[in-house]
Protein backbone atom coordinates (compact mmCIF):
# COMPACT_ATOMS: atom_id res chain seq x y z
CA UNK A 1 0.00 0.00 0.00
CA UNK A 2 2.10 2.69 -1.36
CA UNK A 3 -0.42 5.52 -0.62
CA UNK A 4 -0.87 4.63 2.86
CA UNK A 5 3.01 4.76 3.28
CA UNK A 6 2.80 8.56 1.47
CA UNK A 7 -0.06 9.50 4.57
CA UNK A 8 2.05 8.52 7.03
CA UNK A 9 5.03 10.26 5.51
CA UNK A 10 2.76 13.09 5.43
CA UNK A 11 0.68 12.90 9.25
CA UNK A 12 4.48 12.49 10.51
CA UNK A 13 5.46 16.11 8.73
CA UNK A 14 2.78 17.38 11.14
CA UNK A 15 0.67 19.55 8.18
CA UNK A 16 -2.23 17.74 8.99
CA UNK A 17 -2.24 19.33 12.45
CA UNK A 18 -2.25 22.53 11.32
CA UNK A 19 -5.02 24.08 12.26
CA UNK A 20 -5.45 26.32 9.05
CA UNK A 21 -3.94 23.33 6.85
CA UNK A 22 -7.33 21.58 8.10
CA UNK A 23 -9.84 24.36 7.79
CA UNK A 24 -8.53 25.15 4.26
CA UNK A 25 -9.23 21.15 3.61
CA UNK A 26 -12.62 21.24 4.87
CA UNK A 27 -13.46 24.83 3.14
CA UNK A 28 -12.48 23.93 -0.67
CA UNK A 29 -14.70 20.46 0.27
CA UNK A 30 -17.63 22.87 1.23
CA UNK A 31 -17.24 24.70 -1.80
CA UNK A 32 -16.35 21.58 -4.16
CA UNK A 33 -19.73 19.66 -2.46
CA UNK A 34 -22.21 23.37 -3.23
CA UNK A 35 -20.66 23.49 -6.87
CA UNK A 36 -21.52 19.84 -7.72
CA UNK A 37 -24.65 19.40 -5.87
CA UNK A 38 -26.76 18.76 -9.01
CA UNK A 39 -24.04 16.09 -9.70
CA UNK A 40 -24.15 14.14 -6.59
CA UNK A 41 -27.71 14.41 -6.62
CA UNK A 42 -28.16 12.76 -10.57
CA UNK A 43 -25.53 10.47 -9.05
CA UNK A 44 -27.81 9.39 -6.46
CA UNK A 45 -30.86 9.36 -8.75
CA UNK A 46 -28.80 6.95 -11.49
CA UNK A 47 -27.89 4.60 -8.39
CA UNK A 48 -31.26 3.89 -7.40
CA UNK A 49 -33.88 6.31 -8.18
CA UNK A 50 -33.25 8.37 -5.06
CA UNK A 51 -35.52 11.14 -4.98
CA UNK A 52 -34.14 14.91 -4.99
CA UNK A 53 -35.30 16.26 -2.50
CA UNK A 54 -34.13 13.72 -0.17
CA UNK A 55 -30.71 13.60 -2.11
CA UNK A 56 -30.23 17.69 -0.89
CA UNK A 57 -32.56 16.95 2.77
CA UNK A 58 -30.81 14.08 3.42
CA UNK A 59 -27.57 13.81 1.64
CA UNK A 60 -25.80 16.97 0.41
CA UNK A 61 -27.29 19.64 2.83
CA UNK A 62 -26.50 16.95 5.98
CA UNK A 63 -23.01 17.10 5.02
CA UNK A 64 -22.59 20.50 4.65
CA UNK A 65 -23.60 21.49 7.78
CA UNK A 66 -21.70 19.17 9.22
CA UNK A 67 -18.58 20.52 7.27
CA UNK A 68 -19.45 24.29 8.29
CA UNK A 69 -20.35 22.95 12.08
CA UNK A 70 -16.54 21.86 12.07
CA UNK A 71 -15.30 24.91 10.20
CA UNK A 72 -16.73 27.16 12.70
CA UNK A 73 -15.63 25.11 16.19
CA UNK A 74 -13.27 22.68 15.27
CA UNK A 75 -10.26 25.41 16.54
CA UNK A 76 -12.55 25.29 19.75
CA UNK A 77 -12.82 21.64 19.94
CA UNK A 78 -8.42 21.21 19.12
CA UNK A 79 -7.68 23.51 21.97
CA UNK A 80 -5.83 21.48 25.06
CA UNK A 81 -8.49 21.55 27.89
CA UNK A 82 -7.37 22.12 31.14
CA UNK A 83 -8.49 20.62 34.02
CA UNK A 84 -8.79 21.11 37.92
CA UNK A 85 -5.01 19.66 39.18
CA UNK A 86 -5.08 16.51 41.60
CA UNK A 87 -3.52 18.31 44.66
CA UNK A 88 -0.97 15.26 44.88
CA UNK A 89 0.68 16.90 42.09
CA UNK A 90 1.14 20.55 43.47
CA UNK A 91 1.70 22.47 42.29
CA UNK A 92 0.59 21.53 38.68
CA UNK A 93 -1.46 22.62 36.13
CA UNK A 94 -2.80 19.80 34.21
CA UNK A 95 -4.01 19.30 30.49
CA UNK A 96 -6.55 16.98 27.98
CA UNK A 97 -4.42 17.11 24.33
CA UNK A 98 -6.54 16.30 21.94
CA UNK A 99 -4.08 14.42 19.83
CA UNK A 100 -4.61 13.21 16.24
CA UNK A 101 -4.95 9.08 15.75
CA UNK A 102 -2.86 9.32 12.14
CA UNK A 103 -3.96 7.54 9.34
CA UNK A 104 -8.30 6.56 9.57
CA UNK A 105 -10.07 4.00 7.00
CA UNK A 106 -13.96 4.81 7.09
CA UNK A 107 -15.39 1.89 5.05
CA UNK A 108 -18.96 3.28 4.14
CA UNK A 109 -22.29 1.61 2.74
CA UNK A 110 -24.64 2.12 -0.02
CA UNK A 111 -28.17 3.58 1.23
CA UNK A 112 -26.83 6.59 2.12
CA UNK A 113 -23.73 6.33 0.30
CA UNK A 114 -23.10 10.20 0.20
CA UNK A 115 -23.00 11.18 3.69
CA UNK A 116 -22.80 8.43 5.23
CA UNK A 117 -19.32 8.68 2.99
CA UNK A 118 -18.15 11.84 3.87
CA UNK A 119 -19.40 12.69 7.69
CA UNK A 120 -16.78 10.62 9.43
CA UNK A 121 -14.21 12.13 7.10
CA UNK A 122 -15.04 15.21 8.09
CA UNK A 123 -14.32 14.39 11.65
CA UNK A 124 -10.99 12.74 10.46
CA UNK A 125 -10.02 15.78 8.83
CA UNK A 126 -10.93 18.55 11.17
CA UNK A 127 -9.10 16.55 14.01
CA UNK A 128 -5.94 16.62 12.40
CA UNK A 129 -5.57 12.77 10.67
CA UNK A 130 -5.08 11.50 7.30
CA UNK A 131 -8.34 9.34 6.07
CA UNK A 132 -8.97 6.30 3.03
CA UNK A 133 -12.43 6.54 2.22
CA UNK A 134 -13.99 3.18 0.47
CA UNK A 135 -17.32 3.86 -0.57
CA UNK A 136 -19.59 1.32 -1.75
CA UNK A 137 -19.33 -0.10 -4.90
CA UNK A 138 -23.28 -1.15 -4.67
CA UNK A 139 -23.72 2.83 -5.57
CA UNK A 140 -21.27 3.40 -8.20
CA UNK A 141 -22.39 6.72 -9.33
CA UNK A 142 -22.19 8.07 -6.01
CA UNK A 143 -18.76 6.45 -5.55
CA UNK A 144 -17.27 8.18 -8.61
CA UNK A 145 -18.63 11.32 -7.99
CA UNK A 146 -17.12 11.18 -4.17
CA UNK A 147 -13.65 9.95 -5.66
CA UNK A 148 -13.80 13.13 -7.84
CA UNK A 149 -14.97 15.75 -5.19
CA UNK A 150 -12.26 14.41 -3.06
CA UNK A 151 -9.01 14.17 -5.95
CA UNK A 152 -10.17 17.37 -7.15
CA UNK A 153 -9.55 19.32 -3.25
CA UNK A 154 -7.57 17.05 -1.45
CA UNK A 155 -3.71 16.32 -1.58
CA UNK A 156 -3.63 12.69 -2.03
CA UNK A 157 -1.32 11.94 0.86
CA UNK A 158 -3.96 14.10 3.11
CA UNK A 159 -7.39 12.26 1.95
CA UNK A 160 -7.96 9.92 -0.87
CA UNK A 161 -10.92 7.58 -2.10
CA UNK A 162 -10.29 4.07 -2.86
CA UNK A 163 -13.03 2.47 -4.96
CA UNK A 164 -14.29 -1.34 -4.94
CA UNK A 165 -15.72 -3.78 -3.13
CA UNK A 166 -15.26 -6.46 -0.76
CA UNK A 167 -12.21 -7.45 -2.05
CA UNK A 168 -10.48 -4.22 -1.92
CA UNK A 169 -12.37 -3.99 1.37
CA UNK A 170 -10.50 -6.48 2.41
CA UNK A 171 -6.94 -5.72 1.50
CA UNK A 172 -7.45 -2.32 3.04
CA UNK A 173 -8.41 -4.13 6.34
CA UNK A 174 -5.36 -6.37 6.43
CA UNK A 175 -3.22 -3.26 6.58
CA UNK A 176 -2.36 -1.37 9.89
CA UNK A 177 -4.99 1.88 10.64
CA UNK A 178 -4.69 3.90 13.37
CA UNK A 179 -8.80 4.39 13.31
CA UNK A 180 -11.20 2.22 11.69
CA UNK A 181 -14.72 4.05 11.15
CA UNK A 182 -16.86 1.51 9.63
CA UNK A 183 -20.51 1.56 8.76
CA UNK A 184 -22.60 -1.06 7.46
CA UNK A 185 -23.89 -4.71 8.56
CA UNK A 186 -23.66 -6.40 12.13
CA UNK A 187 -22.10 -9.65 10.28
CA UNK A 188 -19.38 -7.41 8.31
CA UNK A 189 -19.32 -5.13 11.39
CA UNK A 190 -17.28 -8.01 13.39
CA UNK A 191 -15.09 -9.05 10.29
CA UNK A 192 -14.16 -5.40 10.25
CA UNK A 193 -13.44 -5.34 14.57
CA UNK A 194 -11.48 -9.07 13.69
CA UNK A 195 -9.13 -7.25 11.31
CA UNK A 196 -9.09 -4.43 13.60
CA UNK A 197 -8.05 -6.36 16.76
CA UNK A 198 -5.02 -7.79 15.41
CA UNK A 199 -2.87 -4.58 15.28
CA UNK A 200 -5.34 -3.42 17.96
CA UNK A 201 -6.88 -0.43 15.90
CA UNK A 202 -9.46 1.25 18.06
CA UNK A 203 -12.87 1.65 15.62
CA UNK A 204 -16.05 2.95 15.62
CA UNK A 205 -19.08 0.33 14.12
CA UNK A 206 -22.23 2.12 13.07
CA UNK A 207 -24.14 -1.19 12.52
CA UNK A 208 -27.88 -2.23 11.96
CA UNK A 209 -30.97 -3.33 14.10
CA UNK A 210 -34.02 -4.33 14.43
CA UNK A 211 -35.85 -1.29 15.15
CA UNK A 212 -39.38 -1.72 17.53
CA UNK A 213 -41.64 1.23 17.27
CA UNK A 214 -44.66 1.34 19.80
CA UNK A 215 -47.94 2.56 19.47
CA UNK A 216 -49.72 2.69 22.23
CA UNK A 217 -54.02 2.84 23.40
CA UNK A 218 -53.06 6.90 24.13
CA UNK A 219 -50.74 8.19 21.00
CA UNK A 220 -52.37 10.70 18.57
CA UNK A 221 -52.89 8.44 15.89
CA UNK A 222 -52.90 9.55 12.98
CA UNK A 223 -49.84 11.90 13.46
CA UNK A 224 -48.20 8.39 15.01
CA UNK A 225 -49.24 7.31 11.20
CA UNK A 226 -47.67 9.85 9.01
CA UNK A 227 -44.90 9.97 11.23
CA UNK A 228 -44.18 6.33 11.01
CA UNK A 229 -44.45 6.38 7.08
CA UNK A 230 -42.42 8.87 6.48
CA UNK A 231 -39.22 7.29 8.49
CA UNK A 232 -40.18 3.88 7.01
CA UNK A 233 -40.41 4.76 3.56
CA UNK A 234 -37.71 7.41 3.08
CA UNK A 235 -34.82 6.05 1.06
CA UNK A 236 -37.11 3.18 -0.17
CA UNK A 237 -37.31 1.94 3.61
CA UNK A 238 -33.81 1.45 3.17
CA UNK A 239 -32.81 3.58 6.44
CA UNK A 240 -30.96 1.79 9.41
CA UNK A 241 -32.91 3.91 11.63
CA UNK A 242 -36.05 3.72 9.79
CA UNK A 243 -38.62 2.05 12.23
CA UNK A 244 -38.45 -2.28 11.38
CA UNK A 245 -41.67 -3.48 12.56
CA UNK A 246 -44.80 -1.32 14.70
CA UNK A 247 -45.89 -2.83 18.03
CA UNK A 248 -49.69 -1.13 18.22
CA UNK A 249 -51.88 -2.10 21.36
CA UNK A 250 -54.83 -3.72 20.07
CA UNK A 251 -57.24 -0.80 21.35
CA UNK A 252 -56.14 1.24 18.42
CA UNK A 253 -54.49 -1.51 15.91
CA UNK A 254 -57.70 -1.14 13.40
CA UNK A 255 -57.51 2.81 13.75
CA UNK A 256 -53.86 2.97 12.94
CA UNK A 257 -54.00 0.66 10.01
CA UNK A 258 -56.14 2.80 8.51
CA UNK A 259 -54.22 5.56 9.48
CA UNK A 260 -51.11 4.26 7.84
CA UNK A 261 -53.20 3.28 4.62
CA UNK A 262 -54.38 6.91 4.04
CA UNK A 263 -50.99 8.58 4.97
CA UNK A 264 -48.77 6.13 2.34
CA UNK A 265 -51.80 7.58 -0.11
CA UNK A 266 -51.59 10.74 0.52
CA UNK A 267 -47.71 10.36 0.23
CA UNK A 268 -47.04 8.52 -2.08
CA UNK A 269 -50.30 8.90 -4.21
CA UNK A 270 -53.37 6.37 -5.23
CA UNK A 271 -50.95 4.63 -8.08
CA UNK A 272 -48.06 4.05 -6.28
CA UNK A 273 -46.20 2.80 -8.66
CA UNK A 274 -46.35 6.62 -10.42
CA UNK A 275 -44.58 7.43 -7.30
CA UNK A 276 -41.29 7.33 -9.54
CA UNK A 277 -40.31 10.62 -8.71
CA UNK A 278 -40.72 10.34 -4.72
CA UNK A 279 -40.10 6.86 -3.99
CA UNK A 280 -36.22 5.41 -3.76
CA UNK A 281 -35.82 1.97 -5.61
CA UNK A 282 -34.13 -0.99 -3.78
CA UNK A 283 -30.48 -0.84 -4.43
CA UNK A 284 -30.11 -4.05 -6.84
CA UNK A 285 -32.15 -7.10 -7.54
CA UNK A 286 -30.07 -9.43 -5.01
CA UNK A 287 -32.01 -6.79 -2.22
CA UNK A 288 -34.99 -6.76 -4.13
CA UNK A 289 -35.26 -10.48 -4.32
CA UNK A 290 -34.56 -10.87 -0.37
CA UNK A 291 -37.60 -8.55 0.00
CA UNK A 292 -39.87 -10.01 -2.50
CA UNK A 293 -39.00 -13.15 -0.82
CA UNK A 294 -39.77 -12.32 2.74
CA UNK A 295 -43.56 -10.92 2.01
CA UNK A 296 -43.90 -15.13 0.99
CA UNK A 297 -47.08 -16.53 3.14
CA UNK A 298 -47.35 -13.05 4.95
CA UNK A 299 -50.91 -11.40 5.05
CA UNK A 300 -50.52 -8.46 3.07
CA UNK A 301 -52.47 -5.72 3.81
CA UNK A 302 -51.67 -3.09 1.72
CA UNK A 303 -49.20 -2.22 -1.06
CA UNK A 304 -47.46 -5.54 -2.20
CA UNK A 305 -47.18 -4.30 -5.69
CA UNK A 306 -43.52 -4.48 -7.48
CA UNK A 307 -42.06 -4.00 -10.75
CA UNK A 308 -39.08 -6.29 -11.56
CA UNK A 309 -37.52 -4.71 -14.17
CA UNK A 310 -36.98 -1.62 -11.68
CA UNK A 311 -36.29 -2.92 -8.90
CA UNK A 312 -39.51 -1.25 -7.87
CA UNK A 313 -41.29 -2.85 -4.47
CA UNK A 314 -44.34 -0.40 -3.12
CA UNK A 315 -44.66 0.18 0.67
CA UNK A 316 -46.13 -2.64 1.76
CA UNK A 317 -48.26 -3.29 5.02
CA UNK A 318 -48.15 -6.81 6.67
CA UNK A 319 -50.73 -8.05 9.54
CA UNK A 320 -49.08 -9.93 12.36
CA UNK A 321 -46.19 -11.33 10.92
CA UNK A 322 -45.24 -14.66 13.44
CA UNK A 323 -41.89 -14.49 15.88
CA UNK A 324 -40.54 -17.22 13.39
CA UNK A 325 -41.31 -15.90 10.12
CA UNK A 326 -38.77 -14.71 7.85
CA UNK A 327 -40.10 -10.92 7.69
CA UNK A 328 -39.43 -11.08 11.32
CA UNK A 329 -35.89 -12.66 11.70
CA UNK A 330 -33.50 -9.91 11.03
CA UNK A 331 -33.43 -6.12 10.06
CA UNK A 332 -35.31 -5.77 6.68
CA UNK A 333 -33.89 -2.77 5.02
CA UNK A 334 -36.88 -1.98 2.68
CA UNK A 335 -40.62 -0.62 2.14
CA UNK A 336 -42.31 -3.63 3.82
CA UNK A 337 -43.72 -2.74 7.82
CA UNK A 338 -45.06 -5.38 9.96
CA UNK A 339 -48.01 -4.28 12.22
CA UNK A 340 -47.81 -6.20 15.78
CA UNK A 341 -50.40 -6.04 18.26
CA UNK A 342 -49.83 -6.13 21.68
CA UNK A 343 -51.80 -6.47 24.76
CA UNK A 344 -49.41 -5.63 27.64
CA UNK A 345 -45.68 -4.83 28.42
CA UNK A 346 -45.24 -8.72 28.51
CA UNK A 347 -45.83 -8.96 24.98
CA UNK A 348 -43.86 -5.79 23.79
CA UNK A 349 -41.00 -7.80 25.94
CA UNK A 350 -41.64 -10.92 23.82
CA UNK A 351 -40.55 -9.59 20.99
CA UNK A 352 -37.91 -6.70 21.55
CA UNK A 353 -35.59 -8.99 24.30
CA UNK A 354 -35.53 -11.32 20.83
CA UNK A 355 -33.19 -9.34 19.42
CA UNK A 356 -29.60 -7.67 19.55
CA UNK A 357 -29.89 -4.37 21.07
CA UNK A 358 -31.30 -2.40 18.38
CA UNK A 359 -30.06 1.16 16.60
CA UNK A 360 -33.24 2.89 17.50
CA UNK A 361 -36.38 2.68 19.34
CA UNK A 362 -39.73 4.74 18.84
CA UNK A 363 -42.68 4.76 21.04
CA UNK A 364 -45.75 6.68 20.06
CA UNK A 365 -47.71 7.86 23.62
CA UNK A 366 -49.28 10.89 25.78
CA UNK A 367 -48.54 9.00 28.78
CA UNK A 368 -45.08 9.89 30.15
CA UNK A 369 -45.21 6.94 31.95
CA UNK A 370 -45.04 4.77 29.71
CA UNK A 371 -42.70 6.97 27.41
CA UNK A 372 -40.03 6.44 30.33
CA UNK A 373 -40.64 3.18 30.93
CA UNK A 374 -39.58 2.04 26.90
CA UNK A 375 -36.86 4.58 27.25
CA UNK A 376 -35.24 3.07 30.63
CA UNK A 377 -36.55 -0.55 30.46
CA UNK A 378 -34.76 -1.10 26.51
CA UNK A 379 -31.50 -0.32 25.39
CA UNK A 380 -30.77 0.98 22.26
CA UNK A 381 -28.70 3.29 19.90
CA UNK A 382 -30.74 5.96 19.86
CA UNK A 383 -34.39 7.31 19.21
CA UNK A 384 -37.82 9.33 19.42
CA UNK A 385 -40.49 9.91 21.26
CA UNK A 386 -44.01 10.60 19.14
CA UNK A 387 -41.84 10.60 15.90
CA UNK A 388 -39.46 8.54 14.00
CA UNK A 389 -35.48 9.19 12.48
CA UNK A 390 -34.92 13.10 13.83
CA UNK A 391 -32.57 11.89 16.46
CA UNK A 392 -29.81 11.81 13.34
CA UNK A 393 -30.72 15.04 12.41
CA UNK A 394 -28.65 17.17 15.75
CA UNK A 395 -25.35 17.53 15.63
CA UNK A 396 -25.20 17.93 19.20
CA UNK A 397 -26.64 14.37 19.48
CA UNK A 398 -24.20 11.47 19.47
CA UNK A 399 -25.43 9.08 16.66
CA UNK A 400 -24.06 5.45 16.93
CA UNK A 401 -25.48 2.00 17.81
CA UNK A 402 -25.00 -0.28 21.15
CA UNK A 403 -24.19 -4.09 21.44
CA UNK A 404 -24.76 -5.45 18.14
CA UNK A 405 -26.26 -2.52 16.45
CA UNK A 406 -22.40 -0.94 17.27
CA UNK A 407 -20.10 0.91 19.56
CA UNK A 408 -18.86 4.56 19.23
CA UNK A 409 -20.84 7.62 17.74
CA UNK A 410 -20.35 10.84 15.92
CA UNK A 411 -21.66 13.93 14.68
CA UNK A 412 -20.85 17.51 15.61
CA UNK A 413 -18.18 17.53 18.09
CA UNK A 414 -18.65 13.75 18.67
CA UNK A 415 -16.94 13.12 15.17
CA UNK A 416 -14.25 15.28 16.35
CA UNK A 417 -13.61 13.35 19.53
CA UNK A 418 -14.05 9.54 18.08
CA UNK A 419 -10.95 11.32 15.79
CA UNK A 420 -8.91 12.35 18.60
CA UNK A 421 -6.88 10.25 20.96
CA UNK A 422 -7.27 12.39 24.65
CA UNK A 423 -3.65 12.98 25.64
CA UNK A 424 -3.21 14.07 29.46
CA UNK A 425 -0.34 15.92 30.86
CA UNK A 426 0.41 17.02 34.11
CA UNK A 427 2.47 20.56 34.03
CA UNK A 428 4.42 20.33 37.18
CA UNK A 429 6.19 23.11 39.13
CA UNK A 430 9.56 23.42 40.20
CA UNK A 431 9.31 25.98 42.66
CA UNK A 432 8.50 23.65 45.32
CA UNK A 433 9.15 20.05 45.83
CA UNK A 434 6.70 18.43 48.88
CA UNK A 435 8.84 15.53 49.95
CA UNK A 436 5.71 13.27 51.25
CA UNK A 437 5.83 11.14 48.53
CA UNK A 438 9.59 10.23 48.52
CA UNK A 439 11.28 7.26 50.41
CA UNK A 440 12.72 6.57 52.94
CA UNK A 441 8.82 6.59 53.94
CA UNK A 442 8.96 8.11 57.06
CA UNK A 443 5.50 9.65 58.24
CA UNK A 444 4.36 8.35 61.05
CA UNK A 445 1.34 5.59 59.88
CA UNK A 446 -1.33 7.80 62.17
CA UNK A 447 -0.78 10.59 59.10
CA UNK A 448 -1.21 8.41 56.05
CA UNK A 449 -4.43 7.13 57.08
CA UNK A 450 -5.59 10.35 58.04
CA UNK A 451 -4.23 11.79 54.35
CA UNK A 452 -6.23 8.85 52.47
CA UNK A 453 -9.41 10.06 52.95
CA UNK A 454 -8.17 13.19 50.66
CA UNK A 455 -6.87 10.63 47.87
N1 LIG B 1 -25.41 2.60 11.90
C1 LIG B 1 -25.48 3.28 10.77
O1 LIG B 1 -25.22 4.49 10.73
C2 LIG B 1 -25.85 2.59 9.52
C3 LIG B 1 -25.92 1.21 9.44
N2 LIG B 1 -26.23 0.63 8.23
C4 LIG B 1 -26.35 -0.81 8.14
O2 LIG B 1 -25.62 -1.27 7.00
C5 LIG B 1 -26.32 -2.34 6.38
C6 LIG B 1 -26.61 -1.99 4.94
O3 LIG B 1 -25.48 -1.47 4.34
P1 LIG B 1 -24.55 -2.41 3.43
O4 LIG B 1 -23.67 -1.53 2.63
O5 LIG B 1 -25.37 -3.45 2.75
O6 LIG B 1 -23.65 -3.12 4.51
P2 LIG B 1 -22.43 -4.12 4.25
O7 LIG B 1 -21.97 -4.49 5.58
O8 LIG B 1 -22.79 -5.16 3.28
O9 LIG B 1 -21.31 -3.22 3.51
C7 LIG B 1 -20.73 -2.11 4.18
C8 LIG B 1 -19.37 -1.83 3.57
O10 LIG B 1 -18.52 -2.96 3.81
C9 LIG B 1 -18.07 -3.53 2.57
N3 LIG B 1 -18.09 -4.98 2.74
C10 LIG B 1 -19.12 -5.82 2.49
N4 LIG B 1 -18.76 -7.09 2.78
C11 LIG B 1 -17.48 -7.04 3.24
C12 LIG B 1 -16.53 -8.02 3.69
N5 LIG B 1 -16.84 -9.31 3.75
N6 LIG B 1 -15.30 -7.61 4.09
C13 LIG B 1 -14.98 -6.29 4.05
N7 LIG B 1 -15.82 -5.31 3.61
C14 LIG B 1 -17.05 -5.69 3.22
C15 LIG B 1 -19.07 -3.04 1.54
O11 LIG B 1 -18.47 -3.01 0.27
P3 LIG B 1 -19.42 -2.96 -1.03
O12 LIG B 1 -20.73 -2.34 -0.65
O13 LIG B 1 -18.63 -2.12 -1.98
O14 LIG B 1 -19.57 -4.39 -1.46
C16 LIG B 1 -19.43 -1.65 2.05
O15 LIG B 1 -18.45 -0.71 1.64
C17 LIG B 1 -27.61 -2.51 7.16
O16 LIG B 1 -27.43 -3.53 8.12
C18 LIG B 1 -27.78 -1.18 7.86
O17 LIG B 1 -28.51 -1.29 9.06
C19 LIG B 1 -26.48 1.37 7.09
C20 LIG B 1 -26.42 2.74 7.17
C21 LIG B 1 -26.12 3.45 8.38
C1 LIG C 1 -32.00 10.25 7.80
C2 LIG C 1 -30.63 9.78 7.39
C3 LIG C 1 -30.24 8.49 8.09
C4 LIG C 1 -28.88 7.97 7.64
C5 LIG C 1 -28.40 6.77 8.40
C6 LIG C 1 -29.35 5.59 8.24
O1 LIG C 1 -29.22 4.82 7.29
O2 LIG C 1 -30.24 5.48 9.08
Amino acid sequence: MELLQQQRKFFNTQQTKDLTFRKKALQRLEQEIEAREDAICDALYADFKKPIFESLALETQIVLAEIRLAIKKFGRWAKPKKVSASWVNFPSSEWIYKEPYGSILVIAPWNYPFQLALAPVIGAIAAGNTVFLKPSEMAPNTSAVLKEIIESVCLPEHVTVVEGGVEISQELLAQRWDYIFFTGSTQVGQIVYKSAAKHLTPVTLELGGKNPCIVDHSAKVKLAAKRIVWGKFINGGQTCIAPDYILVHKKVKGELIRALKKSITESYGSDIEGAAEDLARIINAKHYQRLKGLLIGEEILFGGTYNDSDNYLSPTLVNESALESKLMEDEIFGPILPIISYEDKADIEKYISRYGKPLAAYVFSKSKKFQDYITEAYSFGGGAINDTVVQFTNPRLPFGGVGSSGMGAYHGQHSFEVFSHHKSVVKRGNWIDPSLRYPPYNLPLKYIKMLKKFL
